[in-house]
């Protein structure tokens, strides 16, 4: 039988595959060949309708895996990651090329406004992992494993990380810590999840920490960190996250090992860079523009302040807040919605039907 023709086959082949021509003599089968998903014919019904992405990057780009990824790191091409927290985000990641999303617990505080990142739970990680991924199609999605979903026992963090891949969609996990969960990657490896640790800061340790502070800035710190790093890369970690260390401690790693090395706040010298996508997009006001929202609009802003690794590429929470008060603004002087333009008709002899019925109304 020819499994291309079969309508299954033909909806499995467009959704991920391509059916290509066998050179085994038993006919067309459907080769195991990533296709884009079907981003340019899909339209969702929104009270806004996306426009259809014609951009010839974005039809023909195909899902990120290991390999792609590893190619990126031996031709030398730096990794692009950025976190997403919603289906939005996602998008954003995807239409936009990003090579890998990243479902950061940071969403505890950039999107739940939490106090920290400890607060948020498995559950709550799930339920943005599932909106990520439906809006995510083509980069590879990393979710954090939530502070308290690993620490007590191999088992507990696997059957986190388990339901982190099977109800969230997402294609590997990130940990948090040291040479204390190696038997976790080892365990992970084993059973085929991609595991990235998160070495340098810690933000799940921030409090017996006593703050955000740079790390392995000692000689014997970074001789540490790098033999956990090793240490890690034995166990089959596939890529290493490192957080606020000093630049050349992070292309020591980089140059040493064979696995990816993804940075923030480590130097150009690792194989990619990631950032937070509010911090990228500058969606939450510096304290001068907070100061200046207050003496010009009124406004009330929730200041908050950078690490120095981040870098603003863009003003966002700025336009939101100058579109939202020119929406309060038309609306209170009754410049929007402007009939006709913004509002549905009635024929006459409907509205005359309907006025001869019921009375006049405002006239
Ligand atoms: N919006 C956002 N961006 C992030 O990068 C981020 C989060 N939230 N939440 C979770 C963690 C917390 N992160 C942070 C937060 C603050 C610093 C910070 O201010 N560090 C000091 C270093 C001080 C020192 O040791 O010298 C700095 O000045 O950069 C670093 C990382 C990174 N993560
Ligand atoms: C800051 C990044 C790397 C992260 O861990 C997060 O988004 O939670």
């Amino acid at each position: 039988m020819n499994l291309c023709r079969t309508p299954h086959a033909r909806r499995l082949g467009a959704l991920r595959r391509q059916c290509l021509p066998s050179t085994t003599g038993l006919g067309v089968l459907p080769a195991r060949v990533m296709v884009p998903y079907p981003t340019s014919s899909s339209r969702r019904w929104m009270s806004v309708k996306p426009m259809e992405n014609t951009a010839p990057s974005a039809t023909t780009r195909k899902k990120v895996t290991l390999a792609s990824l590893r190619k990126l790191r031996s031709e030398q091409t730096p990794i692009t990651m950025m976190t997403a927290y919603d289906y939005p985000t996602a998008l954003l990641t995807h239409s936009s090329g990003i090579d890998m999303t990243l479902v950061g617990d940071s969403l505890s505080q950039v999107a739940l406004g939490h106090y920290n990142t400890n607060q948020i739970t498995l559950d709550e990680m799930i339920h943005h992992c599932k909106a990520v991924a439906r809006g995510a199609k083509t980069p590879f999605i990393i979710s954090d494993m939530p502070f308290g979903s690993f620490e007590a026992s191999v088992q507990h963090g696997v059957e986190s990380a388990v339901r982190l891949v099977k109800e969230g969609y997402v294609d590997g996990v990130k940990i948090e810590g040291g040479r204390e969960i190696i038997p976790l990657v080892k365990r992970l490896t084993e059973v085929g999840i991609p595991v990235m640790p998160h070495l340098g800061l810690q933000p799940q340790r921030a409090t017996s920490l006593s703050g955000y502070m740079v790390q392995a800035r000692s000689s014997g710190a970074a001789k540490e960190l790098y033999e956990t790093a090793v240490a890690l890369q034995q166990a089959g970690a596939f890529a290493l996250l490192l957080e606020a260390i000093p630049h050349k401690v992070a292309s020591y790693i980089t140059d040493k090992l064979d696995l990816l090395t993804i940075g923030i706040g480590a130097g150009p010298g690792t194989s990619g860079q990631v950032l937070v996508a509010s911090d990228v997009l500058g969606v939450f006001p510096t304290e001068e523009e907070a100061e200046v929202a207050a003496t010009e609009h009124g406004q009330q802003l929730q200041a908050v302040k950078v690490a120095k690794f981040v870098r603003r590429f863009g003003n966002v929470g700025s336009e939101s807040r100058r579109a939202v008060r020119e929406y309060i603004e038309a609306v209170r002087s009754g410049g929007f919605p402007e009939i006709g333009k913004e509002t549905y008709m009635i024929a006459k002899e409907e509205w005359d039907e309907f006025e001869r019925s019921m009375g006049p109304g405002r006239g």
